[in-house]
């Protein structure tokens, strides 16, 4: 397999504060990478760096070995990102809102259906996004990101608000856009939805990549106390 991501030495510092130690890794075509780690971790601002929304103080990120920096108008459309939470277009209905960043992808004329079929969401297509609830703005926050079926999608903490019922399609939905060959990475606080999708798992603390686990999908019970337990240890 061909290495899709690649990380290089990426860190941040805000004011002075270090919030991402120099970190590197790599993710191949259809792999899965989980970034677990307790609050304040640097989850989000690697996720941030590797979306572009962020500029990191040193270091380099690639995708198909297109720099983000030398050549961010491509690597962005090789992306697809959910932030954490909605920071605008409250005001859009669900449809407009999948259109409206379908369009910049040039996406097929059924897809914005077929995502808010998946997603659940058919009941409320024409309902502005302000009177969503929080797991069905986060279902569509995921629609978007995955609408032009990017090779790599990026998601922070993407079950936070979802029903057990949706956590459960989401992982079957994951498992079935990694078998596509699309990249994933995200983070999450959820050791069970890490263990049912990851095939890595990064513990981050303090800005720092402590652990790199592997998971071999072989006993994803037994790996979950597993990883509880380490989990905890590194919490210690
Ligand atoms: N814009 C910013 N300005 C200053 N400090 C920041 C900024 N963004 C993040 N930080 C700091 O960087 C550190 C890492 O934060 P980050 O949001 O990456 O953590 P996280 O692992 O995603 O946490 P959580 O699980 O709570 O979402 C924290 O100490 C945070 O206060």
């Amino acid at each position: 397999m061909t290495v899709r991501l690649e990380v290089r030495n990426v860190s941040k510092i805000f004011k002075g504060k270090t919030a991402l130690y120099p970190l590197s890794l790599t993710a191949e075509e259809g792999e899965c990478l989980v970034l677990c780690g307790g609050n304040g971790a640097g989850k989000s601002t690697l996720l941030h760096i590797l979306a572009g929304i962020s500029t990191p103080g040193e270091g380099a990120v690639l995708i198909n070995q297109v720099d983000l920096q030398n050549n961010r108008k491509k690597y962005v459309s090789l992306i697809g990102y959910m932030p954490d939470e909605f920071a605008a277009q409250e005001t859009m209905t669900v449809t407009e809102f999948l259109t409206f960043y379908g369009t910049f992808r040039k996406i097929a004329k059924d897809r914005v259906k077929e995502v808010i079929h998946i997603l659940g969401l058919e009941e409320k297509k024409n309902e502005l996004i302000k009177n969503l609830s929080k797991g069905m703005r986060q279902r569509l926050l995921f629609g978007q990101a995955w609408i032009a079926e990017p090779l790599v999608l990026i998601l922070d903490e993407p079950t936070n608000g979802l029903d057990p019922y949706w956590i459960n399609v989401f992982i079957d939905l994951l498992k079935k856009i990694k078998m596509s060959g699309t990249t994933v990475i995200f983070s999450t606080h959820m050791m069970d939805v890490a263990a049912e999708v990851a095939d890595k798992i990064i513990f981050m603390e303090n800005g720092k990549q402590m652990d790199t686990i592997i998971n071999e999908h072989s006993n994803t019970k037994q790996f979950m106390v597993d990883l509880l337990n380490r989990y905890r240890k590194k919490q210690e």
